[in-house]
């Protein structure tokens, strides 16, 4: 069959940007997605057709648009001490705090763990470390302290042997798959990135009490008992969550559904003491929040979102929380190098153990699953690129807005929100951190650090851009120079087999020592 190179329909799809050929699909999928990317009001469109590369093209249509889902490894890293006075002080800090923390909750939180925990509030913070440190508990320590630092324990009365229940049940739930990526480290690590999104940006003073809660609470749970499959699997294979869901938001639906089933029961209700209207708020805001990390609505939540930053209105709660949650889902390319870098090699040995059994099923491999050939570094920059980046730049747009209405209001008097006085009162909080976020009515937060600078413009730093310009420049590097290789190879005469030559970023150079096991790409001492 001769290449379409042009769709039937008179918008300018991804199908006619893409040339994709239809002898290269199931009969089925190939009309619906002709049907459905000429349907697709979202930015998918935009991309380019030689920015990347088809692989990674098929992959963001069919993660990112509505198009196809309807059918001791880290021992080394121990405490630096400059001098011994320095590790004595520190120790009788640690102390202090552990006593304190230990009388007052009942949790046992090692003091090595504790020591680690004081990054909480840092974007750069290890959640590997913590992990290795609390013996594989990293959701619990980082879930009881966040919940903590923001005082909801005291708050909303919750038992602190429901509160411990309920999160083992929940890191039970997050191992039940032994999934490389979608385990108890990533709920972890999304709750903590939340919760550093909100301070940075002190959307957090803009919120009450329990929308702080339902938002640490969505961060926890949003991939509870993932499968370590993607949806597209599910709906493929007609699993029963896929059928139970009818092919819509199939896993995020699940993740919601079993952890409230979770929370019925007595020995982990956290929400016991809530009243019948917060039940009702935190719920709808669980949900709602939950919902939209499906990857099948981003570019519709980014238009959406990008439609409301261009109107004077302010923008709604549940919207802009769950716009955080995403950016926080997807965030680790936003992060140091070598945290993005453990997070992609844990995710791409999920994706090629989905992969292998799709192979046993013998149906055709999803984008990026198959483990004999996979472009790493060009899938990346694609990600970093039309996913990442945007999402990050729009969520950043909607925190400035956000606030700068926050503090307009508070200036012509209509609110009482936000207190730029200086002298303002951080309170020493509960928890291991030194400061907290001051709480002194119960309902929003309402004090916060001066805000406003010389110019009278409301900025807050966002480390997260500089480190995806750092992060996508790796990458780009790799792949010019796994381009190189493959070129090399061919003029040997050698089999490069589209994908499948043996570069530094593919799949097939699995090294097997310590620091790499599991890893689908090699590294090299620089981390490049
Ligand atoms: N190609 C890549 N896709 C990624 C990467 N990190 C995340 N993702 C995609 O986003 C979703 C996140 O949603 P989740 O609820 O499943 O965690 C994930 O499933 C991938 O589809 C990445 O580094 N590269
Ligand atoms: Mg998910
Ligand atoms: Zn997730």
């Amino acid at each position: 069959m001769a290449e379409r190179s042009d769709c039937m329909c008179p918008c300018s799809c991804l199908r006619k940007k893409n040339k994709v050929k239809d002898e290269d699909l199931p009969v089925p999928v190939a009309i619906k997605i002709t049907k459905r990317l000429c349907d697709e009001d979202d930015e998918l469109s935009e991309v380019e057709p030689d920015a990347v590369p088809s692989e990674v093209r098929d992959w963001l249509a069919l993660t990112f648009t509505r198009s196809m889902s309807n059918i001791k490894r880290r021992g080394e890293e121990k405490p630096k001490f400059k001098s011994v006075a320095h590790a004595i002080r520190a120790g009788i800090m640690v102390d202090r705090i552990y006593r304190r923390l230990s009388s007052s909750t009942g949790l046992h939180v090692p003091p090595h763990v504790l020591l680690l925990l004081k990054h909480l509030d840092e974007w750069g913070f290890d959640v590997f470390a913590v992990n290795d440190a609390a013996d594989n508990h990293s959701l619990k320590f980082v879930g009881y302290e966040l919940l903590q630092k923001y005082d909801i324990i005291a708050k909303y009365k919750i038992n602190s042997t429901v509160l411990d229940t309920f999160l083992l049940n929940l890191e039970i739930g997050y191992s039940k798959y032994k999934n490389p990526y979608h385990n108890l480290l990533h709920g972890a690590d999304v709750a903590q990135s939340v919760h550093v999104i909100l301070n940075q940006s002190k959307l957090v003073h803009w919120l009450t009490d329990i929308e702080i809660f339902a938002t640490i609470i969505a961060a926890l749970i949003h991939d509870y008992e993932h499968t370590g499959t993607t949806n597209n699997f599910h709906i493929m294979t007609g699993s029963e969550v896929a059928l139970l869901y009818n092919d819509r938001a199939v896993l995020e639906n699940y993740h919601i559904s079993a952890s409230f089933r979770m929370m019925k029961n007595d020995d982990s209700n956290i929400l016991s003491n809530l009243s019948r209207e917060e039940f009702k708020e935190f719920r709808n805001l669980v949900i709602d929040m939950v919902l939209a990390t499906d990857m099948s609505f981003h570019f519709q939540q980014i238009k959406n979102l990008k439609g409301l930053l261009s109107m004077p209105e302010s923008i709604d709660k549940a919207k802009a929380l769950s716009m955080v949650l995403h950016c926080a889902d997807i965030g680790h390319p936003a992060k140091e190098w070598n945290l993005h870098y453990k997070w992609t090699n844990q995710l791409l040995e999920e994706f090629f153990r989905q992969g292998d059994r799709e192979k046993e099923l013998g149906l055709p491999f999803s984008p990026l699953c198959d483990r004999s050939g996979v472009l790493v570094a060009e899938s990346q920059i694609g990600f970093i690129d039309f996913i990442v980046d945007p999402s990050f730049q729009v969520m950043s747009d909607m925190l400035e807005k956000i606030v700068s209405n926050l503090l307009k209001e508070q200036r012509s008097g209509s609110a009482t929100s936000i207190n730029e006085d200086p002298a303002y009162d951080v309170k020493k909080d509960k928890s291991t951190s030194t400061t907290s976020l001051h709480s002194s009515s119960g309902s929003s937060r309402s004090s916060t650090p001066k805000l406003l600078g010389s110019d009278g413009k409301f900025e807050f730093l966002k480390p997260w851009l500089d480190h995806l310009v750092k992060n996508k420049q790796i990458w780009k590097e790799r792949a010019a120079k796994d381009a190189e290789e493959r070129k090399k190879k061919e003029a040997k005469g050698e089999n490069t087999n589209n994908n499948n030559s043996d570069t530094s970023s593919k799949t097939s150079d699995v090294k097997t020592n310590d620091s790499q096991a599991n890893s689908p790409i090699p590294l090299n001492p620089s981390g490049k």
